[in-house]
């Protein structure tokens, strides 16, 4: 997407990042309501040289106006939708709407509001503020080229066992003891990636990015931990991840690429002496140090070769 400027190579595009829209909708049947709140991020392509170097605003989308049209789309929105698929609206919209958008970037945070249980019964209109977040970013092209990804922030995950890190490299500076036994705690950032190429490929079903969303974060925290009873061992953060990543392939067909993002949250041994070198706390895999930074940064992908369906 870069232009040639007097004689040197240049790329622009501008948004609006942070734009906050709650949406409520109300069934009249049966008086449940449903509530999103999405943090949205646009970006536009589109050819605004001129503005730049000429000091000609005629091909700007003022960004002001951008975002008021996250509240129109929303308004618009009668029927509860899913995140991407509003993503997607907003998308087609600035790309349809103005000649000179060539492509359009949304990216939306859903805020994790659940809905609030009292005596195991579900509140009609009552919501708790959870933890992990639904995220999608959708891009289109004047083309008609889509791409799609999902995914989910903040999902923290601890076992306190089945986790071992051996083998490693081991030389002069390293401290660390090899260890059969410890911790394994992670914060999951995961993004996935559809394989529709176009809008009429994506399936029309109202439901399926959100059940898609449930049951790929169902299959990632299984495989994280195993069964309830014997749970399953983790030789480190990188196999951990793999599995999962490879879980996630195998079980959904319309998944074409993963990527997982899963820091190595460290819960240190305590271990204590007093002044006269009399033992206090002597760890037996009871007390930790849990601590924030620093942390191991462990990220892969995993791709279909052929990712196109
Ligand atoms: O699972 C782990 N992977 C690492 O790469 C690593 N490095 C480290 O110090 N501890 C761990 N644990």
């Amino acid at each position: 997407m870069g232009e040639v400027v007097g004689g040197m190579k240049f790329e622009q595009k501008h948004g609006k990042e942070r734009v906050r829209v709650g949406r409520v909708w109300r069934n009249q049947n049966d008086g449940f309501h449903y509530f999103v709140e999405w943090h949205v991020g646009i970006s536009l392509f589109s050819d605004c040289v001129a503005a730049y170097v000429r000091d000609d605003n005629s091909d700007i989308v003022a960004t002001d106006t951008m975002k008021n049209t996250v509240y129109v789309k929303a308004k618009e929105c009668t029927e509860q939708i899913s995140v991407e698929e509003f993503a997607i609206k907003l998308a087609t919209h600035f790309i349809n709407f103005y000649p000179q958008v060539t492509a359009a970037v949304v990216k939306i945070v859903e805020k994790p509001w659940e809905r609030i249980y009292i005596d195991n019964e579900p509140h009609k209109h009552g919501f708790k503020f959870g933890s992990e977040k639904h995220t999608t970013e959708v891009m289109i092209k004047k083309s008609g080229a889509l791409q799609v990804t999902s995914g989910i922030e903040g999902l923290t995950l601890l076992k306190t066992t089945k986790s071992r890190f051996e083998g490693f490299i081991r030389d002069k500076y390293t401290a660390l003891p090899e260890t059969q036994e410890r911790m394994l705690a992670t914060e999951v950032t995961a993004s996935w990636s559809y394989p529709f190429e176009f809008l009429g490929n994506v399936p029309s079903s109202p439901n399926y990015f959100t059940e898609r969303y449930i049951d790929v974060k169902k299959v990632l925290v299984e495989t994280f931990f195993g069964s309830p009873k014997e749970g399953v061992y983790s030789a480190s953060v990188q196999s951990t991840l793999y599995q999962m990543a490879k879980a996630v392939l195998s079980r959904f067909h319309d998944v074409s690429s993963i990527k997982l993002q899963m820091p190595n949250i460290h819960f240190l041994p305590v271990n204590m002496t007093n002044k006269d070198k009399a033992t206090m706390v002597k760890f037996d895999n009871d007390v930790y140090l849990p601590t924030d930074e620093p942390h191991g940064s462990i990220e892969a992908s995993l791709s279909r070769f052929q990712s196109r369906m």
